[in-house]
């Protein structure tokens, strides 16, 4: 399970929980301008902008789990198991492998109404990138300063939602999450008031009993209710040292913890791999692994003007 979300200080935030049971060497690759965007079924784009982001370390292609670029658009890619249903080619539309869809958006888009404008003719293909390695079910949240949607491949077809939260996690469908969160309307981080009904005297013994019955649980339901209520209510100074740290704040409250999600008998558990935060407006990615410290890379420390990958392993 992976949880995405945005936080708006002075700058834009952007970031994920990578949850998952095992790794495909990810690192931090920068996709600098001038490498070539070699796509299986498009135009290639040798020119566009420059991209930060957490890829899997498998061969020379930014297979990117999140990524930013320097306009300021992030987007990232969660499971989206059992629902997602990616498409044959059609040749009526611009057909785009799964895989490539990150660089695709982020090379050519600086804003959400750019992606939006590409995505009108988008068919999001079911093509592999590899025998090894088929199309993983993902869905997409890409976010801006000032907006953020989430694209879903079902089977009734391709879907744009407007996502007011700026939170996504895995199933169920995006539609439905949003949904749910009618029925936590009467949470708050305010002290309740007796609403009970009858005369009886209920004390309030303790404080936060107002977000009593906010889920705690690690589901994907849970998650995007529990991380929307802690986003919505954050507060935090608006420098770069405290936004960042609210940020991972808002991540750590859907973290999962070795050992209490069991995928396989015996010892194989989801956890949270890494945490990572973009200032989008910088192009400054933050993360942390399981056991690591938190660690930054700033894509204009780079020089954008090259034609080859730049990779950095993750410090752990
Ligand atoms: C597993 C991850 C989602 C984490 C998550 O949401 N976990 C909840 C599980 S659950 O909801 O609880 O079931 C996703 C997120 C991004 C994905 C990579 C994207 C590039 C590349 C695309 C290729 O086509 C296939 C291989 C490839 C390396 C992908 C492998 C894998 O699929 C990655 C890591």
């Amino acid at each position: 399970m992976c949880t995405a979300a945005n936080y708006l200080t002075k700058c834009h935030y952007f970031g994920r929980n990578f949850d998952y049971e095992i790794s495909y060497n990810e690192r931090v690759t920068i996709t600098p301008r001038n490498y070539p965007l070699i796509f299986r079924d498009t135009e290639d784009i040798e020119n566009h902008y420059g991209i930060i982001g957490i890829a899997a370390g498998i061969d020379e292609y930014p297979l990117y789990y999140d990524a930013c670029n320097e306009k300021g658009l992030a987007m990232g890619g969660l499971n989206f198991p059992d629902y997602c249903d990616y498409k044959p080619l059609n040749e009526s539309k611009v057909n785009i492998a799964s895989f490539e869809i990150i660089p695709y958006i982020l090379s050519q888009s600086k804003t959400i109404n750019d992606a939006k404008r590409l995505l009108v003719d988008l068919n999001i293909s079911n093509e592999k990138f590899s025998t090894q390695l088929p199309p993983s079910p993902l869905h997409w949240i890409i976010s801006d300063r000032n907006a953020s949607i989430v694209v879903e491949v079902v089977k009734e077809g391709l879907n744009v939602y407007d996502n007011p939260v700026g939170v996504l996690t895995n199933n169920p469908p995006f539609d439905k999450q949003l949904f749910n969160l009618n029925n936590y309307m009467a949470l708050s981080n305010k002290a309740p008031e007796n609403t009970f009904g009858g005369n009886l005297d209920l004390a309030i013994y303790s404080r936060g009993m107002g977000s009593i019955g906010l889920p705690g649980d690690v589901s994907s339901q849970s998650r995007f209710v529990k991380a929307s209520f802690v986003k919505e209510n954050s507060v935090s100074g608006d420098s770069e040292k405290e936004s960042v740290s609210q940020f991972f704040h808002i991540l750590a409250s859907v973290e999962q913890q070795k050992g209490c999600t069991l995928v396989e008998e015996p010892d194989k558990f989801e956890y949270t791999i890494y945490s990572d935060c973009y200032n989008t407006d910088k192009g400054i990615l933050y993360y942390k692994t399981y056991d690591g410290p938190q660690t930054s890379v700033n894509m204009h420390d780079e020089n954008l003007e090259t034609d080859q990958l730049i990779n950095f392993e993750l410090i752990d």
